[in-house]
C-alpha cells in the first residue's frame, strides 16, 4: 500500500494546523527522541514530531516520565530538530519545569526554545497551569495543551487506566480545554478518554485536537514511534496499532550479526582493506 507524502514542503506552522482542521484534513503526529528517527520520521511526511517526555521511558528506561530533566530534554529536542526540514517540533516540558511557578516555567519554556531551535512546546494540565501557559505564549512560544491521561500525574491517579469516565472529570475536561484555548493554545492532546468526549471537545474547540486512544473523531493522531513500530515489545496498549515488527526484524539482524562474527563470515574479503 503506498503511503501518504504531501508534496506541500514548506514547514508546518501553528496556522497551518488550525487551516487543517477547517478543511478536515487530519493531522499526523509521532514522537521522535533523535537526530536519525527523526530524519526518517519528517522524511515520511509526517505533520507534527513531538519531542516527547516519553524518552524518560523509551531512551532512558525509567519506570515514568517524572525523572527525565530539563537538561536532557533540551539534548534531545537539539538532536531532532537537526534532522527535521519540514514537520513541526514540538517539545514536551519535562515534570518540575512549569508546575506551581509561572516564572520557572517561563525560563524553562525560554531555555528550551533558545538552546534547541524547536517550534513549540507542550504542558499538562488545565486550570492548574493556566498561568504558566498563559505567560509562555505572551512571551510569543506556541503552546500545545495536554489532557485526559497526564503522565507527570501518574501519582496521584495510581493507574494508566482511561480518565474522565465520570461526569465530574469529563466536565473539568471540557472547561479545562476550553480555558486552555481562551489562552491561546494553537492545538490539544488528548491521551486515553472515551471516544464520545474527545469528539464532543474536538467540535466545540476552533483548535486542532490530536488523539491517543481517544477515537476517530478527532483532528489527528499521536503515537510514540517506537511502539507503532513494534520495537516495545511489552507496550500493547488497545489504542496503539503495530504497523511493522522491528523487534524481530531487529533481533534477528543483529542475531545473524553476532553469528558471522562467531563464524568467521563477517567480515570477508571485500569487506576489508
Ligand atoms: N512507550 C511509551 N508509549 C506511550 O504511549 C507513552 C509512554 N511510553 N510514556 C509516557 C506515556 C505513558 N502512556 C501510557 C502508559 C500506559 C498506558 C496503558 O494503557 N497501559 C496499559 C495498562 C493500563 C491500565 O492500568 O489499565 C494497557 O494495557 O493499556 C497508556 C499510555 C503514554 N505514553
Ligand atoms: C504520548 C505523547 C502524547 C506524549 O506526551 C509523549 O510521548 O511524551
Ligand atoms: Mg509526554
Amino acid at each position: 500500500m503506498a503511503g501518504y507524502i504531501s508534496d506541500d514542503t514548506r514547514k508546518v506552522t501553528t496556522h497551518r494546523l488550525v487551516e487543517m482542521k477547517q478543511r478536515g484534513e487530519k493531522i499526523s503526529m509521532l514522537t521522535s527522541y533523535d537526530y536519525t528517527m527523526a530524519q526518517i520520521v519528517d522524511g515520511a511526511g509526517m505533520d507534527v514530531i513531538l519531542v516527547g517526555d516519553s524518552a524518560s521511558n523509551v531512551m532512558a528506561g525509567n519506570v515514568t516520565t517524572l525523572p527525565i530533566t530539563l537538561d536532557q530534554m533540551i539534548y534531545h529536542a537539539k538532536s531532532v530538530v537537526r534532522g527535521v526540514k519540514r514537520a513541526m517540533v514540538v517539545v514536551d516540558m519535562p515534570f518540575g519545569s512549569y508546575q506551581g511557578n509561572e516564572m520557572e516555567g517561563l525560563a524553562s519554556a525560554i531555555r528550551i526554545m533558545k538552546e534547541s531551535h524547536a517550534d513549540a512546546l507542550k504542558l499538562e494540565g488545565g486550570e492548574e497551569i493556566i498561568g504558566s501557559v498563559k505567560r509562555i505564549i505572551s512571551a510569543g512560544i506556541p503552546v500545545m495543551g495536554h489532557l485526559g491521561l497526564m503522565p507527570q500525574s501518574i501519582n496521584k491517579y495510581g493507574t494508566y487506566t482511561v480518565r474522565a469516565k465520570d461526569e465530574a472529570e469529563a466536565e473539568k475536561l471540557i472547561r479545562d480545554a476550553h480555558l486552555l484555548e481562551e489562552a491561546g493554545c494553537f492545538a490539544i492532546v488528548l491521551e486515553k478518554i472515551p471516544a464520545s468526549l474527545a469528539a464532543r471537545v474536538a467540535s466545540e474547540l476552533t483548535i486542532p485536537i490530536i488523539g491517543i486512544g481517544a477515537g476517530g473523531q478527532v483532528d489527528g493522531q499521536v503515537l510514540v514511534v517506537q511502539d507503532m513500530l513494534g520495537m516495545n515489545n511489552g507496550f500493547r496498549p488497545r489504542f496503539l496499532r503495530r504497523y511493522a515488527d522491528l523487534y524481530t526484524v531487529m533481533t534477528d539482524a543483529i542475531s545473524r550479526y553476532v553469528s558471522d562474527v562467531k563464524n568467521c563470515d563477517f567480515p570477508n574479503e571485500k569487506e576489508q582493506y
